[in-house]
């Protein structure tokens, strides 16, 4: 396909399939050929609807194209708006054979993945996500679902998309607190499994905030390429996966505290990266020099580093007793033996966890 600047392939056996990313690809390309039947529904937003809609239905000539518009935002992704893609595609008579399209970032991948991996009890869905989060991570893996009140994608199903189209001149109506929200899980990379990536994004961190065409897109390549590799290696995560979750497991307590309204994704995994590694310190496996890289490194990112002033230890308990990491009830974290060298344990001491989650309140006193 022209313009495709990098590719490659999630080996799944006969579930593979390839990631395209170029500049310009979307409404380039004809995505009639990873369709099987001749209905598409493409399942956008609001926002994102305006801005890229029509190049989209255009890459799907000659077939059925309908269309679903939900509200923007985490605080939809719920069972309630999910609904709305089941209703459109039975309205519009959509059959096993059809194929829904993920038109936009994290939120509408995660619910038309979830949507396809339920309707007729599954069809084929494709990935055409639209935000830095989306093409570095949530379009890549089959991670589907929706939120629960009381925790993040607590309701949820594995499907992995026929292909996924990353073009990264979409970025270039991102807002700026977006872009910042996706370059988190871009640092997350470097830090679990290439201290390489990680100098590079020291190196490049002013081109990424510039939205340098070129290193984003090597950036996006190269978290690919890492995230790839880990969904090939452990698609349902029952071992070296859960190393994606760094930071997660504060992260997702945050968002769910806060009502998914307030905290980006990005900016909770931030602030509970921070945490990782702080424990990770304590651990004595972290020092004073790798905490400093990785804060001033987020900060360049304009990410925040702190949890909410709020948030007290007993509130994250409450919630990270249900992190979908646990085991018999024992809380599982992703620690850093070092910089670029991550693991998942239950071996520490409650003490170290506890002094972790107070920190932020006493340096407010
Ligand atoms: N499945 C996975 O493996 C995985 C991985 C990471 C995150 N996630 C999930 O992804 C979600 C976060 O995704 P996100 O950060 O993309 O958030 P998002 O989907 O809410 O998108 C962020 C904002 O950007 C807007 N937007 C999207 N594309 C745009 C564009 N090109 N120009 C202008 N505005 C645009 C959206 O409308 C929204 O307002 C969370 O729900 C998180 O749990 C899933
Ligand atoms: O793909 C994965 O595996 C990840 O953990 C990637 C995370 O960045 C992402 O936020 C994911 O949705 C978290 O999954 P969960 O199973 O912890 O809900
Ligand atoms: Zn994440």
């Amino acid at each position: 396909m022209a313009g495709i600047q990098h590719q490659l392939q999630v080996e799944l056996g006969d579930r593979s399939y390839p990631i395209f990313i170029g500049q310009g690809l979307l409404g380039q390309q004809d995505l009639g050929q990873w369709v099987a039947g001749e209905q598409v529904l493409i399942v956008t937003n609001e926002t994102v609807a305006p801005l890229y809609l029509e190049k989209a239905r255009a890459s799907f000539s000659g077939k059925q194209v309908d269309v679903v518009i939900l509200p923007d935002g985490e605080f939809y992704k719920t069972w309630e708006v999910l609904n709305r893609i089941f209703d459109q595609l039975l309205e519009k008579r959509h059959t096993r054979k059809t194929t829904l399209v993920a038109l936009g970032g994290g939120v509408v991948g995660d619910m038309t993945g979830f949507a396809a991996a339920c309707y007729q009890r599954g069809v084929d869905f494709i990935q055409i996500p639209t935000t830095l989060l989306a093409q570095v991570d949530s379009s890549v893996g089959g991670k589907t679902g929706i939120n629960h009140p009381r925790g993040k994608n607590m309701i949820g199903a594995f499907l992995q998309p026929r292909c996924v189209l990353i073009d990264t001149s979409t970025l270039e109506t991102l807002p700026n607190r977006e872009l910042s929200s996706g370059l988190a899980e871009v640092i997350k990379y470097g830090l679990i499994q290439d201290n390489q990536f990680l100098s590079w994004l020291e190196e490049h961190m002013d081109g990424l905030m510039a939205l340098q065409s070129d290193t984003l897109a090597e950036a996006i390549f190269r978290s690919c390429q890492c995230k790839a590799a880990i969904v090939a290696a452990d698609e349902r995560e029952a071992g070296v996966r859960a190393l994606l979750n760094l930071g997660h497991t504060f992260g997702h307590a945050i968002e769910t505290y806060t009502g998914y309204a307030e905290w980006l994704h990005g900016e909770a995994v931030a602030a509970g990266m921070v945490m990782a590694a702080d424990m990770s310190k304590r651990m004595g496996w972290l020092t004073y020099n790798d905490i400093d890289r990785i804060t001033q490194l987020l900060v360049r990112a304009r990410l925040p580093i702190r949890p909410p002033e709020t948030m007290s230890p007993d509130d994250f308990y409450a919630l990270m007793a249900v992190d979908k990491k646990n085991i018999d009830g024992a809380l599982r974290l992703v620690l850093l033996h070092s910089l670029g060298d991550a693991t998942v344990t239950a071996e520490f001491d409650p003490e170290l966890l506890h002094l972790v989650l107070s920190a932020h309140q006493e340096a407010q006193e």
